[in-house]
């Protein structure tokens, strides 16, 4: 068991921006959650990680309803990486990754070998071993988006939400973020924009229109020329790339469906 949103639904200001979705993803795989500007993937990751309640459904961890776990608990297993992280503050890199091991400390403080352990590990996975002492806002937004994830990695979490995370990466950051979530041994469900991306690290896709799934299964299944016409408007070519056992989209820039 893992997390899993059964049949939600939220209303923010009136508007139903996620309609019934149920989304379980099976442990150790990387789902990718696709779908145009404001079709609720964002909301969708705030309820999964019990920041917002649902209007209806349930999202749970293990079984239980994350509404009845305590927030450290939560965090123990669930980290995020949003889309949005900004502070102005004078804090130094190391100090934003240490940030990730405040769920494991107990009444009685934690494990400061353990919490270093885990900082130095992070710090490494994600390429910033050497800008452990720097200040963070003196970071490119590229290296920020890095330090977001080397704070996740630090929780050590059985479950990752990922919005976005390759927004600001150069190329070879992309392939590599994407590449380490993809082997950490944690459940990830990760919201992207790019399709390529998506068919090349997911395992499953999840596509979501107006907050509701319109197309579920693996990249192959999911990214058909219709579908991507349907959801996003746009003409694509699909091949199955047999060599490499995925599918490759192309675009045309004048390929903007008549609707
Ligand atoms: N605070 C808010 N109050 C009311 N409506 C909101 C709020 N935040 C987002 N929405 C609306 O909810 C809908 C879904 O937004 P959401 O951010 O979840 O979409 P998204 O798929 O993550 O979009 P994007 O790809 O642009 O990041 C949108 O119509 C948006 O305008």
């Amino acid at each position: 068991m893992s997390l899993a949103a059964e049949n939600v639904s939220w209303s923010r200001e009136g508007t139903l921006v996620v309609d019934g979705v149920t989304l379980r993803p099976a442990p150790g795989d990387t789902v990718g959650l696709l779908g145009p500007n404001g079709s609720g993937k964002s909301s969708l990751l705030r309820l999964m990680q019990g920041v917002a309640k649902p209007s209806a459904g349930t999202v749970r961890l293990d079984g239980e309803a994350l509404s009845s776990i305590p927030r450290r608990s939560i965090a123990r297993a669930v980290a995020v990486v949003s889309q949005h992280a900004q502070t102005d503050m004078d804090i130094l890199v190391e100090d934003v990754v240490r940030l990730g091991r405040i769920p494991h400390r107990g009444t009685w403080g934690g494990d400061p070998e353990a919490d270093r352990a885990a900082v130095v590990r992070a710090l490494e996975h994600t390429g910033l071993a050497d800008k452990a002492d720097r200040l963070w806002h003196t970071l490119s937004g590229g290296e920020r988006q890095r330090v977001q994830i080397a704070r996740a990695l630090a929780q050590e979490p059985r479950e990752l939400l990922l919005d976005e995370p390759t927004n600001h990466l150069d190329i070879r950051h992309q392939l590599e973020l994407l590449t380490l979530v993809t082997r950490l041994p944690v459940t990830s469900i990760v919201a992207l924009h790019d399709l390529n991306l998506a068919a090349m690290f997911c395992d499953q896709l999840v596509v979501l229109k107006d907050g509701a799934v319109v197309a579920g299964g693996t990249p192959r299944e999911v990214l058909t020329p219709a579908l991507i016409r349907d959801v996003y408007e746009v003409d694509a070519e699909v091949r199955y790339d047999d060599a490499r056992g995925r599918v490759a989209i192309s675009f045309e820039p004048a390929a903007l469906a008549a609707h």
